[in-house]
């Protein structure tokens, strides 16, 4: 295990995270690009940091760096500026442990080779002037990464498109034990996303050891050669949110709407080559902007207990009931997942297939986890018609897992919050949370079974839960 980055579950207590803030980029995004910019809805930026984000990175803290909050949130709060959250202010938070991406940028930007560099990449990405592309290179370096980041100059100017995604630190890579495995992106929205992480993760001395343990998903050579429109639709595309560590052996890889079958091939090879995992399992989910990542339809919240959209798993007897009406020439309105997993042992890989959701579920936590307590599935809605759908909508079954059993969510998914209580455990609103731990009532380390709720009007507009708002690089061993 390398300095503190390694990541071998989605259980294991969080140790160390990337996050975003929302930048003013989120604030400029204009009805007629919301759908563009991957976004279904405006936001209203103030609200969303100071009601919502700012708890995240509070709960965040106590968990993962309490020097920082405990004791001084009424100060902290108290401070219209939000200085503490801004990365170039001298009251910012500055953990090693929740770590900002902006700041990680401004350091690699200090290294001028590396400014140089990334300017001209992102120039030509952006496709800008070369004057602008000079004016970049003498601006003071913490301008520069808010200018790399949200598009828009200190006077106000617009250079290039925001990337209000960025908040979706997930997406940008995903930790495979040592290993990094960068994504490659299916929306035109998040190519500077990934080409801004790209340089962080080669050039910051954090990552170091990480050097000759990235693994980038590039384009077979044979597509160069495709006339342009079969080239389209047929990218090697693969994105954070879709690759789930399960388990130190085994990787899950959804094939979705951002996830190609050829990436998730490629993935396979490349991770069977290095043996960086024995197992990999490719979930195929129905195209849909929906379900976007397989993250937005389960994760997981404890080695036997994970929450999921019921429409995508097994529901038996909702669909031994509606067998009835398919006879009678009606649609289903469940949907149908393909699982494949590949096992690499002895010198050849193995394929099984599994026949649903669950049965694949059940066997991380029996198979990988070594766990034998009874698997519980916590339905989002708690599987009312139609609260799946709607709460799966607004990221029911997208939580970050702070300790095994603790996660956090968004408070505005009742029904499967209702469902969480029946599963045993409790659900308690994030403020009411920092008022307890800052009362010294409740040392957050002896908190188990419980979801906390984010605020969450705004964030959800984003499309993506607290799963999305994390890149985890240090997790616990189970
Ligand atoms: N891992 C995730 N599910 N990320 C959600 C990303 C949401 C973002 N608006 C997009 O459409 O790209």
């Amino acid at each position: 295990m390398s300095n503190n980055i390694f990541v071998s579950s989605e259980v294991g207590t969080l140790r160390r995270l990337i996050i975003h803030s929302p930048d003013s980029g989120l604030g400029k995004v204009v009805p007629s690009k919301a759908q563009d910019w991957l976004f279904e809805d405006i936001v209203h930026l103030e609200t969303m940091r100071r009601d919502e984000y700012d708890y995240y990175v509070k709960i965040l803290l106590y968990f993962l760096d309490s020097v920082k909050v405990k004791g001084k949130l009424k100060r902290i709060d108290s401070d219209k500026s939000r200085d503490f959250y801004k990365p170039c202010n001298k009251k910012y938070f500055n953990s090693e442990k929740v770590i900002e991406f902006e700041k990680l940028l401004s350091d690699i930007l200090k290294i001028s080779a590396v400014r140089t560099q990334l300017i001209a990449a992102v120039c030509a990405v952006e496709e800008c002037s070369f004057q602008f592309q000079n004016e970049m290179a003498q601006m003071p370096i913490i301008d520069l990464a808010k200018v790399l980041i949200t598009g828009i100059l200190p006077n106000n100017k617009m250079l290039f498109p925001p990337i209000p995604n960025l908040i979706f630190t997930r997406d940008i890579g995903i930790m495979v034990n040592e290993h990094l495995l960068l994504n490659k992106p299916a929306k035109y929205a998040r190519t500077r996303e990934s080409l801004l992480a790209k340089y962080v993760f080669f050039n910051h001395p954090m990552f170091k050891d990480l050097q000759g343990k990235i693994i980038e998903i590039t384009e077979d050579e044979n597509h160069f050669l495709l006339p342009e429109e079969e080239q389209e639709g047929r990218l090697n595309t693969l994105e954070g949110g879709d690759v789930m560590m399960v388990a130190p052996n085994h990787l899950l890889i959804g094939v979705s709407e951002r996830t190609s079958v050829e990436a998730a091939r490629q993935a396979i090879d490349l991770l069977f080559e290095r043996n960086v995992v024995q197992k990999v399992t490719i979930v195929k989910i129905p195209q849909k902007r929906d379900y976007m990542h397989i993250d937005t339809v389960f994760t997981q919240i404890k080695r036997n207990v994970w929450v999921l959209l019921g429409s995508l798993g097994r529901i038996k007897e909702e669909a031994e009931k509606q067998s009835i009406w398919e006879e009678l020439g009606q649609q289903p309105s469940y949907e149908t997942l393909t699982i494949k997993q590949f096992i690499n042992k002895d010198g050849g890989v193995k394929v099984k297939d599994f026949a649903n959701l669950e049965d694949l579920l059940s066997s991380i936590t029996k198979d990988d986890l070594d766990c034998y307590d009874e698997v519980k599935f916590v339905y989002s809605g708690n599987n009312e018609f139609p609260y799946g759908a709607r709460e799966q909508w607004t990221d029911s079954c997208n939580l970050l897992v702070v300790k095994e059993g603790v996660a956090i969510g968004y408070d505005r998914n009742d029904k499967t919050a209702e469902a969480f209580r029946d599963a045993g455990f409790q659900t308690i609103r994030a403020a009411d949370l920092l008022e307890k731990f800052e009362n010294n009532e409740l040392p957050p380390e002896t908190l188990t079974n419980t979801i906390i709720m984010l605020p969450s009007a705004e964030l959800s507009r984003a499309r993506g839960g607290s799963h999305c708002m994390s890149m985890p690089i240090f997790r616990e061993m189970l």
